[in-house]
C-alpha cells in the first residue's frame, strides 16, 4: 500500500489560515503488515533519530487504525520524504493527512477525501495547508462547527512555483506566537479585501493582479524580521518578474508564482543572490492525496 501527499504553500499573503495551494513535492509512504514494527526513512529526516520511533505519523496512524479495527497490528513503514521540515511547506499537514489515509487503507475502509480532511482538522486547527494537501490545486477554506468547507481551483501548467528554501527552520507553533493578539479595523479590512481579490484572481486566472492582491498586513512582516534576508528574496523575485511573492505558510520558505517561460531566469537570479538558500522550480499539484493499493 502506498500513500502520497504534496507539499503546500499556505496563506498566499493576506489569506491567513484560509488560502493555500499544493506544489509537486511529495512525501510518500509504503507500508504493509509485519511481525515487527519498523520505520525506514529516505530523504528529508533520514538522519533524524526522533523520526525512527513513534513519530507524528506513527502515533496518528495507530490512533486511527486502532479506532477503525479495534485491533493492534505491527506495520513496516518506508518513508520517501521530499518535504523539508518546519520550512513553511506543510510538512506537518502532509504527515497528518498521510497517516489518516494510510490507517483507513490498512483497515480496508474506503473513505472520502472530505472525511480525511475533517479528521486532519483535529491535529491542525487551520485548514489552509490540510485542504490543498488533500485536494490539490488552489483552495479557499474555512472551518464551521469542526468541519472544513472549501472551494478548489485547478492550476494550469503554464504557471510554476519558484520556492526559496532557507537553511533555517521556522516552527509553525512558534511563528504563530510572533503575531499580534488583535488587528485594527483598518488592517482587518485591508486583509479581507486583498484576500477576496486574490481568490477572484485565482478563479479568473488573472495572474497579473496577484502582485497587488497578495499584499498582507497580518503576519508576513513580523515573521520575515526573524530572517531579514527574506525581504531581499521578495524584492529580487519581483524585480525578476514574479507574479506574486509571499512567505510560504509561517516560513521560512519564500514562495513565488511565475510564468513557466520566466521560471528559469527568476530561479537563476535568486540562486545567484542567495547562494546559501535552496531554490527550486516546482509544478503545481492538482491531485492532492493519492492512495494506491
Ligand atoms: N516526515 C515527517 N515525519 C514525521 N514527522 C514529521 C515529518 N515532517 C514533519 N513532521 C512533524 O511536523 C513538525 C513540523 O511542523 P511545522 O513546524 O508545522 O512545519 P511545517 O511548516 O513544515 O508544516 C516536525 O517537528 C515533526 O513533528
Ligand atoms: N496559516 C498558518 C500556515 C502554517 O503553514 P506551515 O506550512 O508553516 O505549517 C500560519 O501562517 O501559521
Amino acid at each position: 500500500m502506498t500513500v502520497s501527499v504534496p507539499a503546500t504553500s499556505a496563506n498566499l499573503g493576506p489569506g491567513f489560515d484560509s488560502l493555500g495551494l499544493a506544489v509537486d513535492l511529495r512525501n510518500v509512504v509504503e507500508f504493509h503488515p509485519s511481525k515487527f514494527f519498523s520505520v525506514s526513512i529516505k530523504g528529508e529526516g533520514e538522519n533524524n533519530p526522533k523520526l525512527k520511533g513513534n513519530n507524528l505519523f506513527v502515533s496518528i496512524f495507530n490512533e486511527h487504525y486502532n479506532r477503525l479495527t479495534k485491533k493492534r497490528q505491527n506495520f513496516k513503514f518506508t518513508f520517501y520524504n521530499q518535504i523539508p521540515m518546519s520550512r513553511g511547506l506543510g510538512s506537518s499537514s502532509a504527515v497528518i493527512v498521510s497517516a489518516i489515509a494510510s490507517a483507513h487503507e490498512a483497515a480496508g475502509i474506503n473513505v472520502s477525501k472530505r472525511r480525511i480532511l475533517n479528521h486532519a482538522l483535529v491535529y491542525e486547527s487551520h485548514p489552509d495547508n490540510i485542504t490543498p494537501a488533500v485536494m490539490g490545486g488552489f483552495n479557499a477554506a474555512t472551518v464551521e462547527k469542526g468541519k472544513v468547507f472549501s472551494q478548489k481551483k485547478h492550476l494550469p501548467d503554464y504557471i510554476k512555483a519558484v520556492v526559496v528554501i532557507p537553511n533555517k527552520q521556522m516552527n509553525t507553533a512558534r511563528a504563530r506566537t510572533l503575531l499580534p493578539k488583535s488587528y485594527s479595523k483598518e488592517n482587518a479590512i485591508y486583509n479581507l479585501s486583498h484576500t477576496a481579490l486574490s481568490v477572484a484572481a485565482f478563479f479568473n486566472e488573472d495572474w497579473e493582479i496577484l502582485k497587488l492582491a497578495s499584499q498582507d498586513r497580518f503576519h508576513q512582516k513580523a515573521r520575515m524580521k526573524t530572517l531579514p534576508e527574506l525581504f531581499g528574496v521578495q524584492k529580487t523575485a519581483y524585480e525578476s518578474g514574479a507574479l506574486m511573492s509571499t512567505l510560504s505558510g509561517s516560513g521560512s520558505t519564500f514562495f513565488s508564482m511565475v510564468y513557466d517561460e520566466d521560471s528559469v531566469a527568476i530561479a537563476n537570479k535568486l540562486s545567484q543572490k542567495f547562494p546559501e538558500f535552496v531554490v527550486k522550480i516546482l509544478d503545481f499539484d492538482n491531485d492532492g492525496l493519492i492512495v494506491e493499493k
